[in-house]
């Protein structure tokens, strides 16, 4: 007892020696900082009095551009010491070009490539910022960080933590997504650095009490171009920035930065320096990333990525897709097909807790994380990521920067891939033009299998789960591609949306009213397209020559091949044949909306004969409507599609009719079942037995019945009718099988039997 307590008495003292020390250390470094308020130049060592000019001031500015290492920054002990913990020690070009003119209190725009430093970039001149003021905990939010997703707030909030750690501000992270918005409302104005996506900033401003930015320093806006364009992001930081003062500092980055952004003005800039420090680059991606194209039919990307994945089982891929539902959609239809690597997925409608386990995790070897564009900017994964994946062209050249840009950053190498529709190639000379060099390679045929048939099965045995995904997938891409400004790549009348429909296992496509005017509005260019060709024929006949981009191979011998890719291969012996320059127009009427405006409809009605047997229709007016005007609008427009049309039924009435024939011999044969076994039951019944247990049916009846889940929540305890048919009537026994426990209804069932036979 007594060594105890002499062992407690003996620490409490050396506590209160350490806290004494450190409280001697703190009143040390307060002597040492600069009067609150204060000019930010009158750093420690930099001349009091020295005016705040531009680049101009050369002894000033120097001390500041001469540095390459932190440490030689004027900056506080307190960074640099964070700095040095966290392993940075010399800093990158941007750093190094931008620190100086963000330090001497000026408006920053930055630009440089991905994965270069830009976050260190604006986190030290922020956090100096607020240093030099001698800002505390009580004097409220002092800067604002606006990121454009979830996860790269995340990620800056994790970068200031680390840099920040010996300071004393306080710091959170306003993201949507996330529960707890109340607790956030209390904490919100005692912070002093906020992290945020504007949506959730704007929220705390119009709804938290007491939530006042009037004192800002420093406002940042991480990828700026996305931030002030954006038509999903520019009203709320439109917003946000009315509500802000003037008179701060603002620093804006991004790896794509147009020199000339109108929407600048809103921001109300002094004077801004524009730091650029890779315009006079060779390229404009990382010279250690190598890049690579392929051209590829819509209706093989599957295929295609398929066999990509299973050649590369070892790797981290991140793979982008336009839509939330074709991320879906792959991963699900993947994960059925077992490819022998894990597979993750990340989009905007995950719970931002799958969201952040799912990047955590990606950093895991080896790995295929499906994607939308949320996690194309600012991401800094972990560990290196081995391929970036573009299943989808991206909608300009920006957007083909920041998704490349997840590999290859800082010093490590990486790889990425595009896959371009042969009607997609104007894409090759953009990214010419922005100094992206990139190289054609031709997929290995002996790795790329079709997928069509597999998947349609898995549709079948799982209609649930992959059904409806495929149909909006195939939805949602052509939207997509409706939406898309640069019409010169995108043309969605050049999809072949049959072909595309089936090889993701859907037997039709789905309907799409929305194609109508697209198809209505082109029928000049619709009438000078070659007819369909069926599916079957689709490999023979498109069999398309390959150009060389030779000239788009502006990288230097250096940039060979890192490793020997199996699936990617530069002979075109092996390359599979089915790439093509052009695919033909396959575009089926019942893509199309058959609605017939009423204008059309009366004029339709005079002069057209009603066919014998045909249907009646009536219009709004109750006139009865020829038959022919339902369909005269595509008719008007695609008269010269009449031959395709004529190919696409025979087609489909052929493959209904089988679908048909399989449907009532599935049936047929599972009504046969049932009335064995039932007809068994009732023997057993009558010899007295006790009632044989209904076995599980999915189990013991197989497929046929495991297809009609819902079946089963519908029978009734009652009478086999002649067909086999299980009678759904309630008046015999007035209870759901379901809705008993087995003992029970072995009781009733017994009970039953016996006032029969009374
Ligand atoms: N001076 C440095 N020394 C060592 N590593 C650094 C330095 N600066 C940045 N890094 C590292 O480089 C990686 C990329 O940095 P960062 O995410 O800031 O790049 P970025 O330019 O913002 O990229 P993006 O354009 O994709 O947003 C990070 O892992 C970061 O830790």
């Amino acid at each position: 007892m007594r060594k105890l307590k002499s062992k407690k008495y003996r620490i409490k003292k050396k506590l209160s020696e350490e806290l004494q020390e450190i409280e001697l250390l703190k009143s040390w470094i307060e002597s040492q900082q600069p009067e609150r308020g204060s000019n930010p130049m009158s750093l420690p060592d930099l001349p009091s009095d020295a005016p705040l000019g531009r680049v101009g001031n050369p002894t000033l500015f120097s001390r500041y551009a001469g540095a390459t290492r932190f440490e030689q920054l004027p900056i506080s002990k307190k960074t640099k010491d964070a700095l040095r913990q966290s392993k940075y020690i010399v800093m990158t070009d941007i750093q190094r070009a931008a620190l100086p003119h963000a330090l001497c209190g000026r408006d920053v725009r930055g630009a440089s490539k991905t994965g270069s430093g830009k976050t260190l970039a604006f986190v030290i001149p922020l956090l100096e910022k607020l240093y030099r003021e001698r800002w505390c905990r009580d004097d409220g939010v002092g800067v604002i960080v606006l990121s454009p997703t979830r996860e790269l707030a995340i990620q800056t909030f994790l970068v200031l933590n680390s840099v920040g750690r010996h300071h004393d501000f306080s710091a959170g992270l306003l993201i949507g997504g996330r529960k707890g918005v109340k607790e956030e409302k209390e904490r919100a104005n005692k912070l002093n650095i906020l992290v945020c996506t504007p949506g959730r900033l704007l929220q705390h401003m119009n709804e938290t009490e007491h939530f006042f930015c009037s004192q800002l320093q420093v406002l940042v806006l991480d990828e700026a171009d996305r931030m002030l364009s954006d038509a999903s992001f520019k009203p709320a930081v439109e917003l946000i920035i009315k509500d802000l003062p003037k008179d701060r500092q603002i620093f804006l980055f991004s790896a794509t930065h147009p020199k000339d952004v109108k929407d600048l003005a809103t921001l109300c800039l002094k004077d801004p320096e524009f730091v650029s420090v890779h315009e006079k680059s060779v390229t404009a991606t990382p010279t250690n990333l190598q890049q690579t194209y392929i051209i590829v039919p819509l209706h093989r990307k599957l295929d295609m990525l398929w066999g990509f994945i299973r050649s590369n089982l070892k790797s981290r891929i991140l793979v982008f897709l336009s839509t939330r539902k074709q991320v879906e959609f792959v991963y699900k239809a993947f994960a059925k097909l077992q490819p022998g690597i894990p597979l993750k997925r990340i989009h905007g409608k995950r719970k931002q807790e799958e969201r952040m386990v799912t990047v955590s995790q990606f950093s895991k070897n080896p790995i295929v994380l499906f994607s939308t564009d949320v996690a194309s900017r600012g991401l800094d994964f972990d560990q290196a990521v081995d391929w970036v994946v573009q299943v989808d062209c991206p909608e300009d050249v920006a957007s083909y920067i920041h998704r490349v840009g997840r590999t290859a950053r800082f010093d490590s190498v990486g790889r990425s891939l595009l896959f371009l529709m042969p009607s997609e190639e104007k894409m090759l000379d953009k990214l010419q033009a922005a100094k992206i060099p990139i190289r054609e390679k031709k997929p290995n045929k002996d790795l790329v299998q079709s997928l069509s048939k597999l998947l349609a099965s898995k549709i079948v045995q799982d209609p649930d789960l992959l059904r409806g995904v495929a149909n909006r997938a195939v939805i949602t891409y052509v939207k997509s591609v409706k939406k898309q400004k640069d019409k010169e790549i995108f043309d969605v009348k050049e999809l072949p949306i049959d072909e595309f429909s089936k090889s993701i296992g859907l037997p039709f496509p789905p309907r799409m009213r929305f194609l109508n005017n697209e198809i209505n509005n082109s029928s000049k260019k619709v009438s000078e397209l070659s007819p369909i060709v069926e599916p079957e024929n689709l490999d023979k006949d498109n069999e398309f020559e390959l150009l060389p981009k030779e000239e788009l191979d502006i990288s230097d011998s250096s940039e060979e091949d890192r490793e020997k890719d199996p699936f990617l291969t530069n002979d075109t012996a092996n390359a599979a044949d089915w790439e093509g320059r052009k695919i033909e127009h396959t575009m089926s009427p019942s893509t199309l909306s058959t609605r017939v405006s009423k204008k059309k409809k009366k004029k339709l009605k005079i002069n057209i004969h009603r066919p014998v047997g045909t249907r009646v229709v009536f219009d709004d007016e109750g006139n009865s409507l020829p038959p022919l005007a339902r369909l005269a609008d595509i008719n008007n427009a695609r008269a010269p599609l009449d031959q395709i049309q004529d190919k696409k039924t025979e087609y489909y009435k052929k493959l209904r009719e089988g679908l048909k024939k399989e449907d009532k011999d599935d049936k047929a044969q599972y009504h046969n079942r049932r009335r064995e076994k039932r007809l068994k039951n009732k023997m057993k019944w009558k010899r007295g037995n006790t009632y044989e247990k209904e076995e599980d049916v999915s189990d013991s009846e197989g497929e046929a019945y495991a297809n009609r889940p819902h079946k089963r929540s519908k029978i009734y305890f009652g009478s086999d009718d002649d067909d086999g048919e299980i009678k759904e009537s309630k008046d015999k026994l007035g209870f759901i099988a379901d809705s008993i426990s087995l003992a029970e209804q072995e009781a009733v069932a017994l009970k039953v039997l016996s006032a029969m036979h009374s």
